[in-house]
């Protein structure tokens, strides 16, 4: 069948936004006006062949609606009190209020497709700096369990809670657990240590008396003196500090720097022997790695213990070496908790994650590039290129991945960021990776708000141009499920996203109970959003996480048709569609996919 389609479309939905970075979402004044261009093109649809009910609808628009609207809000509109916004009633939709302006204000095309993760520390854990980051687009408030009490974790946990359900955000949250293999202590509550050239320092597992003494570190690692050699080479935060091993006396080992720098607290420790890290399988390190799974082990299910039913969404696993410590946690949350299901993001930090990337990141739910240890573990120029392939495998794995550390370092210090800085940020958007993450930037710098404001523009812009260009990179998607049903499902999200392409469609709605119809769309990188429909609150935060993913929490039946009319209405109602629009829907109840107008 073959229809000839008129809609129009406004021409300057994609024109960039200047966003006010404002602490709250209701001082921004946007004011769209929306010039329409009449477009025709041809739109050949075939039948569905795996549907015996439904087949493609292509409706004939000449719906003008576009043409010059003012769209605009009043401060009232977003400022939904959480009454009307979680009402878990069936006659409700919630989205994210950000999302939502943004929707209202840019139309479909030019929302922010990257999504984006900030590590909360000190500078960000109070309730209104939270909320500023949660308007400024924050997508996931990442939590890293090496700083901090269990307590102030707990706090942090609740805040964001609380902001979600008082302010209707869907802000998810990460614990990235404890791991790094070896680090020094906290330096007895001193917030740096200097060391200068040829200084000699120790370094001991011994726990010294307050006040630190003088040029001493605690290490956290027992065989810390019984592994190292005299002539290795230590390296404090991958480099940013170097020593040589001079001379070993018990639990004491005495070295002398060679690069002066900063040490900050918990700072991460390696070795290099001869060239060449020293790790476990030099067999030189016989215990570390025995030593770290069980205390790796022991945090993680402290970890659960405490958390896993005060509403985590992710849990990042530091260091992990293979995908059976991952399976053993999926297996260990699958036991413990029936309803809340926490998604697993393996962080890939280690030469052995390198060795083992494929099978670690197929046992979990997305992969991190923790460039911060993975740049101490390998060569710094190779960084790059593993962030690459990891990027990769997860698309092709169907595994969000989040590229993290360093993306805006300057800007823990300056409000600006450096020019290679928006660069690197650049390349990751442009590699189509799921998620950038803040570190320092947001835990503890002077401008976490800024630093999120240039991931948003820098995100927007370069998706934008991306899209101008057409620039479709040719990634082979090779079938991720086993079952036919699976094989289905991948065929009609693949269909439906070109598509949305071809026929240049508003949106692809996604009906899916579990998330995954919804990620398999994300997969295919369209030119437009997609609003991910889905019945619960956590599979909503989780999907948070995915590239070009809208989630909306909305009940909805198997009958599509019906939750298409409601879906419609509810969203017109809200001012966030309006009757034109062209969308494309599928479901993971009923495998199809229908073309309409909004009525
Ligand atoms: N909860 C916190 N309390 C205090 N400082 C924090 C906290 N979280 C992060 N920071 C600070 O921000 C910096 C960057 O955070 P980040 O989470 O990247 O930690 P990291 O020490 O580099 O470890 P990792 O390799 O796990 O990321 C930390 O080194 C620390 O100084
Ligand atoms: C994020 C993290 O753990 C790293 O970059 O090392
Ligand atoms: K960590
Ligand atoms: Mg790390």
């Amino acid at each position: 069948m073959s229809n000839s389609l008129h809609f129009f479309t406004p021409s300057n939905l994609t024109a960039p936004k200047q966003y006010l970075p404002k602490p709250s979402y209701n001082r921004w004044f946007p004011v769209t006006s929306l010039s329409p261009k009449l477009i025709s093109i041809k739109a050949s649809t075939s039948a569905d062949p795996n549907s015996s009910t439904t087949s493609p609808q292509v409706l004939i628009s000449d719906n003008g609606t576009g043409a010059g609207e003012i769209l605009s809000f009043t401060p009232q509109e977003c400022d939904t009190p959480p009454s009307q916004s979680f009402l878990s009633d069936s006659s409700s939709i919630d989205v994210d209020a950000v999302t939502e302006v943004e929707l209202k204000e840019n139309g479909f095309r030019s929302t922010r497709r990257t999504k984006m993760v900030c590590t909360i520390g000190p500078a960000t854990c109070g309730f209104e700096e939270l909320e500023a980051l949660a308007v400024g687009g924050m997508n996931v408030a990442r939590i890293n369990m090496c700083h901090g009490t269990r307590e102030w974790h707990k706090r942090v946990i609740e805040r964001v809670r609380r902001l979600n359900e008082e302010k209707g955000f869907a802000v998810a949250i990460m614990m990235d657990t404890e791991g790094s293999e070896i680090h020094m202590g906290d330096l007895g509550g001193d917030s740096s240590a200097k060391a200068e050239d040829d200084e000699i320092w120790t370094f001991s597992v011994r726990a010294f008396d307050l006040p630190r003494p003088e040029r001493t570190i605690n290490v956290n690692y027992d065989g810390f003196a019984e592994d190292l050699k005299v002539g290795d080479e230590l390296l404090v935060d991958g480099g940013m500090v170097r020593f040589d091993v001079i001379e070993k006396i018990g639990p004491d080992v005495k070295c002398r720097c060679t690069d002066p720098g900063l040490m900050l607290p918990r700072a991460n420790l390696t070795f290099w022997r001869d060239g060449s890290l020293v790790r476990e399988r030099n067999a030189m390190l016989p215990t570390i790695s025995s030593k770290v799974n069980s205390f790796q082990q022991s945090i993680l299910t402290l970890t659960l213990e405490e958390l896993q039913f005060e509403g985590v969404d992710f849990i990042a696993i530091s260091f992990v070496k293979s995908a059976e410590v991952i399976n053993h946690l999926k297996s260990y949350i699958a036991a413990r908790s029936r309803d809340s299901d926490i998604a697993v993001i393996a962080k890939i930090e280690s030469i052995d994650s390198l060795k083992n990337l494929e099978e670690i990141i197929q046992a979990s739910d997305g992969a991190m590039v923790a460039r911060g240890d993975l740049g101490a573990q390998i060569p710094l120029e190779q960084v790059p290129s593993a962030q690459q392939k990891i990027v990769q495998i997860c698309r092709q794995l169907n595994k969000p991945v989040i590229v993290a550390s360093q993306l805006l370092e300057s800007m823990i210090e300056y409000p600006t960021p450096t020019r290679a800085e928006v660069a690197d940020v650049s390349e990751a958007v442009r590699q189509r990776a799921d998620a950038l993450m803040l570190s320092g930037e947001s835990a503890m710098g002077q401008y976490p708000d800024k630093a999120l404001a240039v991931l948003r523009s820098v995100s927007v812009r370069i998706e934008k141009w991306w899209r101008e260009e057409k620039r479709y990179e040719a990634m082979e998607l090779p079938a991720v499920g086993s079952s036919f049903s699976d094989s289905i499902s991948e065929e009609i999200c693949s269909s439906a996203a070109k598509m949305a392409n071809n026929l240049g469609v508003d949106a692809l709605f996604v009906y899916t109970k579990t998330g995954h119809m919804a990620s398999l769309l994300s997969r295919c990188r369209p030119d437009c959003p997609i609003f991910a429909f889905t019945s619960t609150k956590s599979v909503r935060r989780r999907l948070n996480l995915q590239w070009g993913l809208i989630p909306f929490r909305v009940s909805f039946s198997d009958d599509m048709e019906s939750n298409l009319n409601k879906t419609f209405s509810l969203l017109k109602a809200r001012g966030m569609i309006k009757s034109g629009d062209l969308v494309i829907a599928v479901s993971d109840m009923l495998q199809s996919i229908q073309v309409m107008n909004v009525p």
